[in-house]
């Protein structure tokens, strides 16, 4: 496959990555140092037991300019949902009509964005789970043994495009799943990364020194009842026991799970809370659910939304 990657931070580095090493063509869209460096060095992707050094040549490339790849199979939407305004417009020489973009980032409705821009019929929705960060130009880090993305149709159908991408990434080595209840699979992911990325970017605490305390816990089940409510008023058909399994899954790995949001405050860079806590205010007021704790949430973190 021809694959381009709007966003070759951590998570679309690795992704990309992976892809390239499993034989597919893929082209990184990167900037200045960080770009420079995957041409210099390659791409390189350090996990808990080696390092992966991902030339270019063969299968990577790397570029400023989308306009000079014209159009792929599969494109994945990886950046910050705050650059969506300059990012998705950018990708549209990368989109022809045999394109299919694959957005995998924070929220259950930044794949809409995609759409409105490149094509309702272009864009599908998914969720991906890893633990990465960026240590440095050309460098990432992927850590613990979580790396999965689910995926669908915005409607829910089969198709060959999604069969077709559910193999690439599966002989890349992700762990990925093509569903039909894609609108369950955002919200499932969202009821936990706002949960915790809010929760954490407030407290400036990791998720594994505010989960034991019976303060934060309850907090924290509250505010996952609350985006459950507002998924369910607005016909999301969540598990019965989505909260339970949520805390369950947060408990199981612990150690290795930090929001990016968090990363992202501690850093002073800019904050996905219009993605993440913004949304759930905004849905709650839309399915006319009450979220006190979604808006303390937002309305604490937006002076630092913007970075500082
Ligand atoms: C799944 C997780 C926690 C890591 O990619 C995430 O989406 C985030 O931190 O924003």
């Amino acid at each position: 496959m021809r694959v381009a990657v709007m966003g070759a931070g951590s998570i679309g580095g690795y992704f990309g990555g992976m892809l390239a090493r499993s034989g597919n063509q893929v082209t990184l869209i990167a900037r200045g140092e960080h770009l420079q460096a995957i041409r210099d060095q390659g791409l390189r992707i350090q996990t808990d037991s080696k390092l992966l050094t991902i030339p270019c040549g063969d299968n990577l490339a790397a570029t400023a300019d989308p306009s000079e790849v014209g159009p792929v199979d599969l494109a994945l939407l990886t950046v910050k949902t705050y650059q969506n305004n300059v990012a998705i417009p950018a990708m549209l020489p990368m989109v022809g009509t045999d394109t299919t973009v694959l957005c995998l980032q924070n929220g259950v409705d930044s794949y809409q964005a995609a759409a409105e821009v490149l094509g309702e019929d272009k864009v599908l929705p998914g969720a991906a789970y890893i633990e990465a960060a960026r240590l440095g130009p050309g460098l990432l880090k992927q850590s613990g043994s979580v790396v999965r993305i689910a995926f669908g149709e915005a409607d829910g159908s089969n198709t060959e495009r999604g069969g077709a991408i559910l193999q690439a990434l599966t002989e890349a080595g992700i762990i990925a799943q093509f569903r039909p209840d894609i609108q369950q699979t955002l919200w499932t992911k969202f009821l936990f990364i706002a949960t915790m990325a809010g929760v954490t970017s407030l407290s400036r605490e990791t998720m594994a020194r505010i989960m034991p305390r019976q303060e934060w816990r309850r907090v924290i089940v509250a505010c996952m009842r609350e985006i459950e409510g507002v998924a369910r008023a607005s016909g999301i058909n969540l598990d019965p026991n989505i909260v339970e399994n949520t805390v369950a899954y947060i408990e199981g790995d612990l150690e290795d799970m930090h929001a990016s949001m968090h990363a992202d405050i501690m850093s002073g860079r800019p904050l996905e809370l219009e993605a993440l806590n913004g949304a759930v205010v905004r849905a709650g007021q839309r399915a006319g659910v009450a979220t006190p704790i979604n808006d303390l949430i937002y309305a604490a973190l937006k002076s630092f939304a913007a970075g500082s």
